[in-house]
């Protein structure tokens, strides 16, 4: 496996605030903050404490069913709350970032070779596919980034999250649950942000197999999260962490906590882009056997 990591700037993290710069964005923050995570957190030391201080590892047992009083795992209760689920989405919108395709060769060359194809004569019937994209503002930075690849991207999310959506041009649409059959097949890319740290390892190998299954021998998924060292982890990440637990029973993983999922999804680990040396955000390049 190779590890590449070009790119040592301090930008911003993840779930940071240094983005929302405006109003409205400060808005639903808050709206997601208080509304949405708030009861999970002040459930969170009961929680632990009834269940004898373990990790949290069931998505439809957390401090976000508790807090929330529901049984619903927390992004189905979300999809029921317009209100909450769209402030998720523009926190998510608020926080994107380009900085993932930084110095990530293997998506740069693919992605200039597949622009001198036309959507008629494809490599690939799709480049690019953002599985769970939320409102789209990944594919909207590819496109800037790579205008040719016009008309072979996909955004995919829950109905709740894209059938409401204006068109967006130059970006198939769709609805899909990743833990259903993946309708997309043989595209370059499967492109997952911020998807795996919300879901406990047996959720995430359900997606990985998903992905596999719609996979030829060139297929890529990018895995775009932090690959955190054992030791001496930034405080943001420690931060995450302990959120995705509590609302979610997701977590940040370790960089050995990376390869042991993905040893028990039967894909290879081709290259760890590490792009923000600081936070240790990277892209996590996997492949078919
Ligand atoms: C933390 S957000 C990340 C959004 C986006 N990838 C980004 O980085 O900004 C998680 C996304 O997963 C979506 N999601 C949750 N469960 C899903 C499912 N079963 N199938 C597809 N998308 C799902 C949510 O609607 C949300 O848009």
């Amino acid at each position: 496996m190779e590890e590449v990591g070009k790119e040592e700037n301090s930008s911003h993290f993840p779930f940071s605030t240094t983005q929302i710069t405006n109003l409205t964005d400060t808005f639903f923050l808050s709206s997601l903050r208080f509304d949405c995570c708030g009861p999970a957190f002040q459930s969170f030391p009961s929680f632990l404490a009834e269940t004898g201080y373990q990790d949290v590892t069931d998505s439809a047992k957390t401090p976000f069913q508790k807090g929330h009083n529901t049984d619903l795992p927390s992004f189905q209760y979300l999809a029921q709350r317009p209100e909450l689920f769209n402030a998720l989405q523009t926190v998510m919108t608020a926080i994107q970032s380009a900085d993932w395709m930084t110095g990530l060769d293997i998506f740069d060359r693919s992605a200039r070779a597949a622009g001198t194809t036309t959507p008629q004569t494809p490599i690939k019937p799709f480049f690019f596919v953002d599985v769970g994209g939320g409102h789209g503002h990944q594919c909207r930075r590819v496109l800037e980034k790579y205008p040719a690849l016009h008309g072979r991207l996909v955004l995919q999310d829950l109905p709740e999250a894209v059938e409401k959506l204006a068109p967006m041009d130059g970006v198939k649409v769709m609805a899909q649950d990743f833990f259903q059959k993946q309708a997309v097949q043989d595209a370059q890319f499967y492109y997952l942000r911020r998807i795996m740290h919300d879901w406990p390892d047996a959720s995430c190998l359900k997606i990985l197999a998903n992905l596999s299954a719609a996979m030829t021998g060139d297929s890529r998924i990018l895995i775009d999260e932090v690959v955190l060292p054992d030791v001496n982890v930034p405080w943001q990440a420690a931060m995450t962490d302990v959120s995705m637990a509590c609302q979610l029973a997701g977590k940040e993983r370790t960089r050995a906590q990376w390869e042991s999922l993905v040893q028990q999804s039967g894909l290879r680990l081709v290259q760890i882009h590490t792009y923000n040396r600081l936070l240790y955000t990277s892209v996590i390049v996997l492949e078919k056997q």
